[in-house]
């Protein structure tokens, strides 16, 4: 079974087989939380330069997520998925439509509003992980919490937890270059949970890793809606990934198509 154990305070599916000890308390919600929508996107369009030259990245798409939903968008290299994720996500803006992010609109938001929601209402995760290679797995899932002025020893407990939920439990000091891949992104899924986000969005979060590693990244986000509540948009064009998904946006061209 995928999921939270209930007791045990540790995800199921997580670690690359050897991490972790049972830690409680570990989450900071509950799975039952009442349905709620948490993405809304209303008419997103985004075009990439002008006249003849022009793309259309994305083109009218419209779609919301619920609260741990964990959706999948897929569609080929070029379809749009990063785009239309960086938009959500506040990391870039449409040029047409409107995105909602836990009540928050993303596209009126100005410069500090968005900050605030990429450091607390969004986390992320990437292909390539992100991490900072001088800092130990423990410093970097502290990142966002030293941004967000949590205390020392909150942070320290918080830290603590978060590798544990993550199966890594035992590498806290350990350096991003002495970890596996899969653990590497392990790391960025903890540091993404730091502030307890309402949405993760991940960018191909398996693209650089084998298929089995790849699969227990997606067992640990499937785990992490579970226990958590958060909703996730995973884009990937692997098959074996968006079959673990609860539902599946296919973009072709930029626009949203069904199957
Ligand atoms: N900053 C940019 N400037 C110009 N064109 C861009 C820019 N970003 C994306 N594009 C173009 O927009 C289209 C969609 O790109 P996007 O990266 O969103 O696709 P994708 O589905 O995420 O692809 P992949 O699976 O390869 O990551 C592509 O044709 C791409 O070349």
């Amino acid at each position: 079974m995928n999921g939270w154990d209930g007791t045990a305070g540790r995800v199921a599916g997580s670690a690359d087989g050897r991490d972790g000890t049972a830690a409680s308390g570990l989450l900071g919600r509950t799975a039952t939380r009442s349905v709620e929508e948490v993405v809304r996107v209303e008419g997103v369009s985004r075009t990439f330069g002008r006249g003849e030259h022009a793309v259309h990245a994305v083109r009218d798409v419209s779609f919301t997520a619920m609260r741990g939903e964990l959706l999948a968008v897929r569609g080929r290299s070029g379809a749009g998925k990063t785009t239309l994720l960086n938009m959500i996500g506040g990391l870039d803006r449409p040029d047409r439509g409107r995105v909602v992010v836990a009540g928050h609109d993303v596209t009126a938001a100005g410069e500090k509003e968005l900050l605030r929601l990429r450091r607390g209402t969004v986390g992320f995760i990437f292909q390539t992980f992100g991490l900072v290679p001088i800092l130990s797995a423990a410093e970097n899932v502290g990142v966002p919490l030293r941004l967000a002025k949590v205390p020392a020893a909150e942070r320290e407990e918080r830290v603590a937890m978060l590798l544990e939920l993550v199966g890594l439990g035992g590498h806290a000091a350990q350096r991003p270059y002495e970890l596996s891949g899969g653990q590497q992104q392990r790391v960025a899924v903890a540091r993404a949970l730091a502030n307890d986000p309402d949405l993760l969005i991940a960018d191909e979060p398996t693209g650089q890793l084998d298929s089995e590693t790849g699969r227990s990244i997606m067992d640990l986000l499937r785990a992490v809606v579970q226990a958590r509540g958060t909703t996730i948009l995973v884009a990937t064009h692997d098959l074996n990934l968006i079959e673990l998904a609860d539902r599946a946006l296919t973009l072709r061209d930029g626009r949203l198509v069904d199957g």
